[in-house]
């Protein structure tokens, strides 16, 4: 069986360290609440091999290599219709997985957003994600307001998931190695279904408030709220890196409660 050969638009960096890999899926803790668990990205199977010995997991993988497929469908002849060779990015998620399941990669770098995006939009049913990432995505995933790390991913996740970062990884453990340093991180769905808000109005905010971080929220906020939605609350005079993730919800509230107000003398 002859090696994948790594290609740097598919961002394929292999992992060496086999201790590296059972550490990445021990990361896997809330197995007690899903059975199946789909690899992003699995390779040359580093991971796989792991993860298909766990008899309480029903394991699907999705590379996007046709060589890495082909390798892994020689490798792991069982694995049938649950290796699919495609784009996570495009991937019918809902159809594979009508229940709650779990995923976990070591991802290509070049979609870090992307799929923690995919992630967030499926969160009903994603109770948990462990993944490997540059350590700069990781760390700015986990990071807390006040930080220059805070932004966007690190609001939306953590409205949805507790996370923790795990641990780094050097860039020796891989083949061919990355520039960066790595971090590993695990998201767990957090108890709460859905926000005590307006959920489109919080990521629209979110999302503007970030797009133009150096101004306050004013001023961030002119293009997509109305000025009249905006009034003399302490959070318009901030920039959203001053705001946690609770402050944001509290936001969300007060522009819709004054949309309320607002609106009613016309509707009479
Ligand atoms: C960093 S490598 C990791 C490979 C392996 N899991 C390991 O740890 O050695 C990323 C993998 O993701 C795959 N990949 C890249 N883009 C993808 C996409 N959009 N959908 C699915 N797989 C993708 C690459 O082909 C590659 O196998």
């Amino acid at each position: 069986m002859s090696l994948v050969r790594a290609k740097k638009h598919l961002g394929q960096h292999f992992l060496t360290d086999k201790k590296i890999a059972e550490k990445i899926v021990n990361g896997l803790v809330h197995t007690d609440q899903y059975r199946q668990v789909l690899e992003v990205g699995p390779g040359m199977g580093i991971l796989s091999d792991i993860l298909l010995e766990r008899e309480n997991l029903e394991t699907f993988m999705i590379d996007i290599d046709t060589e890495s497929y082909h390798f892994l469908n020689d490798k792991y002849p069982q694995m049938g219709s649950r290796l699919i060779n495609g784009d996570f990015l495009k991937m019918d998620l809902a159809a594979v997985f009508p229940g709650k399941f779990a995923i976990i990669g070591n991802f290509p770098y070049n979609i870090s957003s992307q799929i923690l995006f995919k992630v967030l939009e499926h969160r009903a049913n994603v109770v948990e994600m462990v993944g490997m990432f540059q350590k700069e995505v990781a760390e700015r995933c986990a990071s807390k307001s006040g930080t220059k790390e805070y932004g966007i991913l690190s609001v939306l996740i953590q409205a949805y998931y507790d996370i923790d970062y795990l641990f780094t990884v050097k860039p020796g453990t891989f083949n061919p190695p990355p520039k960066v340093n790595s971090g590993v991180i695990r998201l767990s769905r957090n108890n709460v279904e859905t926000l005590a808000c307006d959920e489109k109005l919080f990521w629209t905010v979110v999302k503007a408030g970030f797009n133009q971080r150096r101004k306050t929220l004013r001023n961030a906020l002119s293009g997509v709220l109305p000025k009249a939605k905006m009034d003399d609350h302490i959070f318009f005079e901030k920039r959203a890196e001053q705001l946690t993730v609770q402050d944001f919800i509290a936001l969300t509230q007060h522009v819709t409660e004054r949309s309320k107000i607002t609106i009613q003398p016309d509707e009479g």
